[in-house]
């Protein structure tokens, strides 16, 4: 596990094509930017989020980090079901590979809170998001909710294991199977966000939050968010068989299916696989 010693400062912006990212005060504030796809991420999205958490973890002024996505509507919908309608995958990345399972890594690694301020819908994969941070803060409009089974997907690591540890097992399946969105007033009474607010409301509470972790003593948060975190690291395990399962799973008919019913907006039509064995 890397550690942050002190270095030459860094700097307090720095250009990506798919995120925003900005020190502030005490706390970075990383904002996923395509609202034009619903803030959903492709592969440069994902390569992108892990080099921004490195800069913040690395960068002695930030005592936390605030995830967020641009606009009202999204904080993130997941996956890019278009572009993996259209290409099979995720898109062009920086080392080759579609590194989401190093993106979850990374929001529990680095020794700093980490607040989710949902701006808007959080499902699939940003659900995952949202789940992994430490605390969330919703915008009333706010909706949760996971979709694999609609789009031919599924996270079978932190995304339902960590989600069932954080909301219970029944409310978990109840997500997954059935991928009806929540909102935040049920999310809040289930323990998926901290607390809700308005949603003009949600940036300058995050930052209220964000600055008062600043004037907490830093050790102690990193000893704390490890400590926490130590309790499921063994999910970690199951995260790396659930991404490989995934990765054949996403090259078969029924996941290929799934997709292209969304970009066609029409209903899946499962009806033609097995899923007895
Ligand atoms: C988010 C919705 C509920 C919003 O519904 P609504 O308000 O009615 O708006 P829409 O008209 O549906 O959408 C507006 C606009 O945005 C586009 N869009 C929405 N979501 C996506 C998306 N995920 N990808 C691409 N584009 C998206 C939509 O097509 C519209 O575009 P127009 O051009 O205006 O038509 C609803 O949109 C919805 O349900 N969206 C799909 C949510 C979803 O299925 N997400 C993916 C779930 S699977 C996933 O996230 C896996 C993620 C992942 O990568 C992963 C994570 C962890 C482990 C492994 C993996 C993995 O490898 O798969």
């Amino acid at each position: 596990m890397p550690t942050a010693t002190p270095t030459t400062q860094q700097a307090t912006t720095t250009d990506f094509d798919d995120i925003l990212y900005e020190v502030e005060e005490t706390y970075a504030v990383i904002t996923i930017n395509r609202p034009e796809a619903f803030n959903s991420f492709r592969s440069q999205t994902v390569d992108e989020l892990i080099e921004a958490f490195t800069l913040a973890w690395g960068d002695n002024r930030v005592r936390s980090i605030i995830l967020t996505g641009s606009g009202q509507k999204s904080f993130c919908a997941g996956g890019d079901v278009k572009q993996k309608a259209e290409t099979g995958d995720y898109g062009p990345s920086r080392y080759g590979m579609f590194r989401i399972s190093e993106l979850h890594k990374v929001i529990r690694s680095v020794p700093k809170p980490v607040i989710s301020a949902v701006n808007g819908v959080a499902i699939g994969g940003g659900n995952v998001l949202t789940t992994l941070c430490d605390i969330t803060i919703a915008a009333s409009h706010a909706r949760f909710g996971q979709a694999g089974p609609k789009v031919g997907s599924f996270d079978a690591g932190y995304g339902s294991a960590f989600l069932a540890r954080v909301i219970g097992e029944k409310r978990a399946r109840e997500m997954w199977y059935f991928c009806e969105l929540i909102d935040a007033q049920k999310a809040e009474s289930w323990g998926l966000a901290n607390e809700v607010v308005d949603a003009d409301e949600l940036m300058p509470r995050a930052k209220e939050r964000a600055r008062a972790l600043g004037l907490k003593a830093p050790t102690a948060l990193r000893f704390l968010k490890q400590s926490f975190n130590a309790d499921s690291e063994m999910q970690t395990g199951f995260t790396n068989l659930a991404m490989s399962a995934l990765d054949l799973y996403a090259h078969s008919p029924e996941s290929h299916e799934g997709a292209t019913a969304f970009a066609e907006k029409r209903d899946p039509d499962f009806s033609r696989f097995d899923g007895a064995y």
